[in-house]
């Protein structure tokens, strides 16, 4: 086990009696090789909780332990442990790529750090053709995929990172994943901090979804899907965001996105949907449609938005 949270509570205090549990008695491991996403809505405690596990906030409740010493204790030591891509860009100001990516390679390796490192990570995110431009004439895709390269060019043995994809492009992202997986057939295990739940669930081998500072559920995505087995659910594609078309009455969790809409159903309202939408397309206002089983953004919707219609892996309603 690489690391090892139990019981962390983490409470801000503000102006008077007032207060802010961002972590709420956290429990969870990670395994070398495992990724794991924590996914959670703004202000769900996510960051806090990664501060913490860098040893950069300390935890009110709860002890953190990465490879069986405690982070409270030794800060330093995290810090040697972990390599993060932090959410927020990192500013290079005048250093191109290849030179911000070679000084962290040096930082942390030393003597051991190979150059070709820095090469091959850029023909496997295929972002060779920006190696040598200054990081202020750089889009923010490649300056997130730069910050990523940071990351992960000496990765320590817990890799965080934090919305990794935001602003890349569909084809690059697929080989972010790629190298993500690289990271893990070579030990490190990833923590990736995310709201793009479609995408966490292709890559990730455990999740946790957190709201409001507490871990409303986590397991792999089969057993967090289980949580809604019985489900199908159908995203429309409007024809534009504009359109406020009334979903019918057995929709289940019903939300648009843009000029997305989705919402669940029983297995037995599979006609009667396609019936539905069907008549939209004719009309006009919605482009196409797809059905499928359940996924792990459903039940994210699900849980923090109505609680109290599921149940957990010891079918205790949530
Ligand atoms: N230094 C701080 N002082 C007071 N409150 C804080 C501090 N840092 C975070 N908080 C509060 O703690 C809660 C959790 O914040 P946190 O940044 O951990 O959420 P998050 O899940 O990372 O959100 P996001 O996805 O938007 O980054 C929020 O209510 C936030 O306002």
């Amino acid at each position: 086990m690489i690391l090892d949270i139990k019981g962390v509570t983490k409470v801000f205090h503000g102006k008077g009696e007032s207060k802010n549990v961002a972590n709420d008695n956290i429990t969870f491991t990670i395994n070398k090789g495992e990724i794991f996403g924590l996914l959670g809505h703004n202000g769900a405690g996510k960051t806090t909780l990664v501060n913490q596990i860098l040893g950069l906030l300390t935890p009110d409740h709860g002890d953190i332990h990465l490879l069986g010493k405690s982070v409270t204790q030794s800060s330093a030591h995290a810090r040697s442990l972990c390599s993060i891509q932090p959410q927020s860009q990192v500013s290079l100001g005048l250093l191109t790529p290849k030179q911000a990516v070679t000084l962290i390679g040096k930082m942390r390796m030393g003597k051991k750090f190979e150059p070709k490192r820095v090469e091959a990570l850029f023909e496997a995110l295929d972002m060779g053709a920006w190696a040598n431009t200054e990081g202020e004439k750089l889009s923010g895709g490649v300056r997130r995929l730069t910050a990523f390269c940071m990351a992960v060019i000496a990765p320590g043995e817990l890799v965080i990172l934090d919305e990794p994809t935001n602003d890349v492009d569909p084809v690059r992202r697929s080989y972010l994943w790629q190298v993500i997986r690289e990271l893990t057939k070579n030990g490190s295990a990833v923590i990736l901090v995310t709201h793009n739940v479609l995408e966490a669930e292709k890559a990730v081998d455990r999740v946790a979804i957190m709201d409001k500072g507490k871990i409303l559920t986590q397991g792999n995505p089969s057993e967090v899907k289980s949580l809604v087995e019985d489900r199908m659910r159908i995203e429309l594609s409007l024809e534009n965001e504009f359109i406020n078309i009334e979903v019918p009455d057995w929709s289940l969790s019903p939300h648009q996105n843009g000029s997305r809409l989705i919402f669940s159903l029983d297995p037995s309202k599979v006609s009667s949907t396609i019936d539905w939408a069907k008549n939209l397309t004719d009309k006009g206002l919605v482009i196409d449609y797809s059905l499928s089983p359940t996924t792990i953004e459903d039940v994210y919707i699900e849980l923090t938005s109505k609680r109290g219609k599921f149940r957990n892996e010891y079918g205790q309603p949530l």
